[in-house]
């Protein structure tokens, strides 16, 4: 039953107690006494150590932290767990002055971030290539949005959504516009080659600029294509000019051949006129004594017509030699032309093949090895590491060492096998009359060259190694399937550690 004295009488009567009892004065003591008097159930099994242990673990950093780790402590001692419960609630929620300082770290952040994003955009649109007034009117909406800290997450995220959609589209239309512009550049090629259907060289030229104009475009392929085309240009006014020149000079000798022809038949119709006036007078003359100035006239005549006519005789030799020397010259441009058209099956920088000298050495060779039913092996290339000697060395050396590999090569190659440069750093070699086991060999032979013939780079001896693939062409294979498998090849030399050949 419960005691009805006021509470504070029985304050009173449990501090008598205490003391009577000579109880340390805890409040637990107290809140016992208390209890007992109240007759108020004591609560059994307060864990009042361990809820120590948690107030002491726990750190105030705010005043009302501290006044509610102060409340907590009283609960314990009071072992009262309503206010426990509630001195806990209250510490945790007296964290207010701990959110505004993350909160502004957060915020300084997000603002950073947002500049960092407009800055990108500023960059990527250069790229876009994009004259849409209104885009451009939208973008620096977003701009000036991203760069105000009073916008909110929604209207940035609404903005950044419209602004990708419209990047999706000029990045598709950036695609389109990069593919009619080489669609464009094969028919100005295409055309080039039409008007000069005679000129076999600038076929040759236009040919190897065609397959240099395919994708994948890379600017070091643009760069090729634009130096070609250099090329082609300056020897076509180089031929053009020179040509024209043989063209007058014939032109010249022409009009004269027949200016001299005009006055050999005049010459000779005067010379006749002569004659036949002498002739009339001869028969007209009756006596000796007047055909002897006759006669003397006719003799003049003939004599004055045979020298003009040696003379215009050797005027024509003189013409008909300079029309031989013209057309000799004219054959050495031709020649000369021939050369150039032979260039563009080169490489201009080592003086393989190129991919258009190697189609027909391919050709060739297949040809031949059916006709003569030999076999013919097609082994690929590929230096290693190549990246690291134009990083390390510079793109100048990094050349110089593909003509250096191309000269050692040369040097263990028969005159029949073709070498030609695939791509970068990767050439083909075609070896006719060459089982797979003998075109191993040559390759690993190259390989040992390299070990003796170093690359110098100014004082540093460069070893240059490679990985190949080699294979033999099969009946009814076709040159591409055979240096599919040589690639094939190649790549598991390279996966298998570089600096090895194998067959495939
Ligand atoms: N100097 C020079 N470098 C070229 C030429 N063509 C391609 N390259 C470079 O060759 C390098 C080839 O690099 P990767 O394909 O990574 O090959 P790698 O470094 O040889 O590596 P692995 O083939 O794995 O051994 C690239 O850095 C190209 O830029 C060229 O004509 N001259």
């Amino acid at each position: 039953m419960i005691n009805k004295k006021p509470p504070s009488a029985i304050a009173r009567e449990a501090l008598t107690r205490l003391n009577a009892l000579k109880l340390a004065p805890t409040p637990a003591n107290y809140q016992a006494c208390y209890n007992e008097i109240a007759c108020i159930p004591n609560v059994a099994g307060f864990p009042e150590a361990p809820l120590h242990q948690i107030s002491l673990a726990l750190t105030a950093k705010t005043p009302e932290q501290e006044k509610q780790l102060k409340h907590l402590d009283a609960a314990i001692g009071n072992r009262n767990w309503r206010e426990v419960q509630e001195a806990l609630v209250a510490f945790s929620g007296a964290n207010h002055e701990g959110a505004p300082k993350d909160e502004g770290m957060a915020a300084a952040m997000s603002q950073r971030c947002m500049a960092n994003l407009a800055l990108a955009i500023e960059h990527m649109l250069p790229a876009l290539g994009t004259d849409d007034e209104g885009f451009l009117a939208q973008v620096r909406e977003f701009l000036d949005a991203l760069r105000n800290p009073a916008t909110d997450m929604p209207a940035i995220e609404a903005m950044l959504a419209k602004f990708s959609n419209r990047v999706l589209v000029a990045a598709e239309d950036q695609a389109e516009i990069k593919a009619m512009l080489l669609k464009l550049l094969h028919l100005i090629i295409e055309n080039i080659g039409e008007l000069s259907l005679d000129d076999q060289w600038l076929k040759g030229q236009v040919d190897s600029l065609l397959v240099a104009a395919t994708p994948p475009l890379t600017l070091r392929r643009l760069d090729d294509v634009e130096r070609r085309i250099r090329n082609v240009m300056s020897k076509q006014s180089e031929a053009k000019g020179r040509s024209m020149e043989a063209q007058e000079e014939m032109r010249l000798m022409l009009a004269a051949f027949v200016e001299q022809l005009a006055m050999m038949s005049e010459s000779s119709g005067a010379f006749g006129d002569r004659l036949e006036e002498s002739a009339r007078q001869i028969e007209q003359v009756k006596t000796i004594e007047g055909m002897a100035p006759l006669l003397k006239g006719v003799i003049d005549t003939t004599r004055a017509m045979a020298t003009e006519t040696r003379g215009a005789h050797d005027r024509l030799r003189t013409l008909q030699e300079k029309v031989q020397t013209t057309e000799a010259e004219i054959g050495k441009l031709h020649q000369e032309l021939d050369h150039a058209s032979a260039l563009a099956r080169h490489d201009p920088l080592t003086d393989a093949l190129n991919r258009k000298g190697l189609d027909e050495a391919l050709t060739r060779e297949i040809a031949g090895m059916q006709r003569k039913d030999t076999p013919l092996c097609v082994a690929l290339l590929d230096i290693d590491n190549f990246k690291t000697i134009n990083d390390r060395l510079g793109h100048d050396t990094g050349d110089a060492a593909l003509v250096h590999l191309v000269k050692v090569a040369r040097q263990c190659m028969r005159p029949v096998d073709s070498l030609a440069r695939y791509g970068g750093e990767e050439f083909v070699i075609l070896m006719p009359d060459t089982p797979l086991e003998q075109g191993i060999q040559t390759m690993t032979r190259l390989q040992r060259m390299l070990t003796k013939i170093f690359f110098l780079s100014g004082d540093e001896k460069l070893l240059i190694t490679f990985s190949a693939g080699v294979a033999q062409m099969r009946p009814h294979e076709s040159g591409a399937e055979a240096m599919k498998r040589a690639d094939k090849a190649m790549y598991l030399a390279k996966r298998a550690g570089k600096n090895r050949v194998l067959g495939g």
